[in-house]
């Protein structure tokens, strides 16, 4: 019978957060919560022919680089900064390595990429930067975090909200066995919007599986707190967004990634005056909108594709540019781009998975000059670029960013030209 635990030690650190070890098979052991160098006693979650998944039961021998938790529920067991345990220089090096395996290992760009991106801290405390979160209230009314895979949730707080964001959730009246999403705008004001309980949500890990997918699922909303519109004001624009609507989570992200985008339309060869801009997965517009703003070498947009499906979002991208030469799109990128005038710059900023290589077929296929890529998954985002390259773009800078600090995540964006 296949052991529950063994006794490993930790040679790497890989993509996805976990010590990478091998059992007395040499089969590759995942370990989340290990740091390399370390003894630990693993306790397996998944076992598969090639690989498998384990979490540290306990540290037999400690890394020199172990800290106790900065964050207080992750101490606790939650699973919101799975790279808390360890200091912030450390925690980079650990990011910036596994980010640049994958991209030689998934990506294969070759030698004409750039020499693999550092990841750049997005503030000077990884603490304090979280300016939205979704929490989950217990039987007893208490907000709280998820420990990862159970239905258990912790209350003590997470290091990452802003200071504020947290404060007297408990006293909202929030009904047992919903979750809140929480978020605070530009303007310092917090608004607070609790789902509605997931019917049959049960306990236990199959129950904790069954509940995340049917979590997913759209609920029933209550405002319990604030405005059902949260105000973000970036640049020129200010946009009214719904509180469960999509915003970048790190408070400096959105001015960050759009000064970002800025610079490589700059430098993008080819561009001219009047280039239409297609920006895809866009949300409210803001990457679009930062070459609006003009300034630096961005030649005048002509005119900008904003292609999202969620209605909320292209709401508030609407009444924010209205001034603006913005055309609204709203359904699947991967229906929509067909039907568009073809574009001289792509921005895309797809969710986790990626846009996958039919999206990029499409985009290839419409010859922009160039294309500047975000990715908050760093496999997702390597693969995507794979997919530009077989088509015969070359990349020519890249950026990567934590904007998830005391986690394992990271935002990279890829400038990709045309010959
Ligand atoms: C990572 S967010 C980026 C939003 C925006 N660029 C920003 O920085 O605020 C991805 C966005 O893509 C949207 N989305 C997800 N799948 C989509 C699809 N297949 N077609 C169009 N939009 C999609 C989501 O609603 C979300 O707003």
């Amino acid at each position: 019978m296949t052991p529950h635990t063994a006794e490993l030690t930790v040679t790497g650190y890989a993509n996805g957060g976990a010590g990478v070890a091998h059992d007395a098979d040499g089969r590759v052991v995942f370990v989340a919560g290990a740091l390399p160098g370390e003894r630990v006693l693993a306790r397996f979650d998944e076992q598969r022919t090639s690989y498998a998944r384990a979490h540290t039961a306990a540290v037999l021998e400690a890394s020199p680089e172990r800290v106790h938790p900065l964050c207080p529920a992750a101490a606790a067991g939650a699973g919101c900064c799975d790279l808390a345990y360890t200091g912030a220089g450390y925690a980079a090096q650990l990011r910036a390595g596994a980010l640049a395996d994958v991209l030689e290992r998934i990506g294969r760009l070759g030698p004409q990429a750039p020499q693999p991106p550092a990841v750049t801290a997005l503030g000077p405390e990884p603490t304090g930067w979280r300016v939205r979160t979704r929490l989950a209230v217990g039987d007893d009314g208490a907000p709280g975090l998820r420990v990862r895979g159970s239905s258990r949730i912790v209350t003590e707080p997470c290091a990452g909200p802003v200071s504020g964001l947290l404060d007297g959730l408990g006293d909202l009246g929030a009904v047992a066995a919903g979750d809140l999403v929480v978020a605070v705008g530009s303007d310092g004001a917090r608004h607070v919007v609790e789902l509605a309980p997931v019917p049959g949500g049960g306990r236990g890990r199959g129950a904790a599986q069954r509940s995340r997918s049917r979590r997913s699922r759209p609920r029933a909303e209550r405002l319990i707190e604030g405005r059902a519109l949260v105000t973000q004001q970036l640049g020129g624009h200010t946009w009214q967004l719904p509180v469960t609507g999509f915003w970048q989570a790190h408070r400096e992200a959105p001015a960050t990634y759009a000064a970002t985008v800025r610079d490589f339309a700059g430098r993008a060869g080819g561009l001219r005056a009047g280039m239409r801009v297609w920006d895809l997965y866009g949300g409210a517009g803001i990457l679009g909108a930062a070459l609006l703003d003009g300034g630096g070498q961005v030649p005048p947009v002509g005119a900008v594709d904003l292609v999202e499906t969620d209605p909320g979002a292209l709401a508030a991208a609407d009444a924010a540019l209205t001034a603006d030469p913005v055309h609204l799109h709203r359904g699947d990128v991967a229906g929509v781009i067909a039907g568009l005038p073809a574009p001289d710059l792509v921005i895309a900023d797809p969710p986790r998975r990626g846009a996958g290589g039919e999206v990029i077929a499409a985009i290839a296929a419409a010859g922009p000059r160039a294309v500047v890529h975000v990715g908050c998954d760093a496999g997702a985002f390597a693969r995507d670029l794979r997919d530009y390259v077989s088509r015969g773009f070359r990349v020519t800078d890249w950026r990567a960013f934590d904007a998830f600090p005391l986690t394992h995540h990271v935002e990279a964006i890829a400038l990709l030209e045309s010959p």
